[in-house]
Order: C-alpha cells, then structure tokens, then sequence
C-alpha cells in the first residue's frame, strides 16, 4: 500500500526544472515509493527527522540517473595530428544495479584521432554521460568506448575504469578499498605496444 500523497510534503514547491523537463521519471511516484520503503525499513516517516527524505532521495536518484545535456562538439583534426590523446584520472561515480549503491574511481579514456578531434573536457562528459545509470563496470567501459567510436570514427579507442564498489566495502564480503579494473581497446590500440603503455596499468 503506498503512503497517501496527503502525507508527503508539496512535492512541486521543490521541483527541478531540469529534471521535470526530461522524461521518464516520475518523481511523485519515486518519492511515494521511498515512504514506502522507509517504512518496510521498520522508520517512521512521520518523524519531523524523516519528513523531507524521501522528497531528497527521489530527487538524489534521479539527478543520479539522469544525464546532463551536451552539445557534443567536434572540430577537424586541421594539422592531421596522429599521436594519443588521452585524458586520465577523470573522476567519476555510478550506481550499481544490483544494489543501487554507487562505485566510483577513475577514468582514463584515449583515442588515436582520424580526422575529427573532440574538445578534452567532451571525454569527461562522455563518461558522466553512461556513468548516471544504472550500471555495472563493463557495460559502462563499453559505452564509452562504442560512443567515442561511433562519435569520432577514430584509429582506435582505449578506456580504462578502476572503481570502487560499495555493494562490496559497505555490506555483502565487505572488503574495503579494493579496485575493480575494466579495459577496452580497440582499432590500433587492440593490440599491446608503446602506445598502450602510456595508459594506467
Ligand atoms: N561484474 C560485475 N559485478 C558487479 C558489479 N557491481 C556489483 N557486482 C556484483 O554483482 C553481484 C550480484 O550478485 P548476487 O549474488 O546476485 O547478489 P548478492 O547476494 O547481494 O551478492 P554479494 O555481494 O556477494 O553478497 C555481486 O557479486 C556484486 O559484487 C559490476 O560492476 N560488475
Ligand atoms: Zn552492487
């Protein structure tokens, strides 16, 4: 049975006109449904403590699970430069489907440009792009690197992620500080050599 809306604070007062604008989300219902959970979770939400939280959590969620807009600019590779280009230690977080808790660690995302560059601070947002879903680590090292390719048509593409997973360090085995590494690379950086050396390893 879910909580009477009666119940909840005027949801409306705290919209975010950037998250009602995209789709998919009903926040309403979200906030509704973590009443509900909250009070399976033995709380009581009438507790002036508790009274705001699940208007914060459903909010929290969905600017987690919702991808901020980008204009996706690329400009001509003019001087025709052939090296890699490779962005490290961009920090990013996640959350993980199984448990909904979040991971987070850092990404290292490279490419060898063909004729199109994109600006560096694009490769960051390309993984901010995939990271606010739900995800696991393969599916989001994936991503990135299918985008890049599909976006750039570059010689080849190589994305390396090391995260830290909560589900593993808050609960479950409960092993904190241990790094989770996922790679892909591709076209000419499939291959090990000199150029792959200048990833984190
Ligand atoms: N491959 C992969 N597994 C993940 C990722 N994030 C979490 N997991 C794992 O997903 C698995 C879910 O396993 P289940 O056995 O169904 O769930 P569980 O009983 O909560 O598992 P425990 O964490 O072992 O207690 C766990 O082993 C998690 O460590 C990820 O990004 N990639
Ligand atoms: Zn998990």
């Amino acid at each position: 049975m879910s909580v009477s809306s009666a119940a909840l604070p005027e949801l409306l007062a705290y919209s975010d006109p950037e998250l009602d604008a995209q789709g998919g989300i009903d926040l309403p219902g979200a906030q509704a449904a973590i009443a509900d959970f909250l009070k399976a979770m033995g709380q009581d939400i009438t507790s002036p403590h508790l009274l705001e939280t699940p208007r914060r959590v459903a909010a929290a969620y969905a600017e987690m699970l919702t991808p901020r807009e980008t204009n996706w600019t690329t400009f001509p590779n003019e001087e025709g430069y052939a090296g890699l280009v490779i962005v490290k230690d961009i920090p990013f977080h996640s959350l993980c489907e199984h448990h909904l808790l979040p991971f987070r660690g850092v990404a290292h995302v490279g490419y060898l440009p063909g004729e199109r560059l994109f600006g560096l601070s694009k490769l960051a947002r390309g993984v901010e792009l995939f990271a606010r879903d739900l995800q696991v680590q393969e599916r989001l090292t994936q991503q990135v690197a299918d985008w890049l390719e599909e976006t750039l048509s570059p010689r080849g593409v190589g994305i390396v992620m090391e995260a830290e997973h909560m589900c593993m360090s808050l609960r479950g085995v409960h092993v904190s500080g241990a790094v989770t590494r996922t790679s892909v690379f591709t076209g000419e950086l499939a291959k090990p050599g000199p150029l792959r050396e200048q990833f984190p390893r």
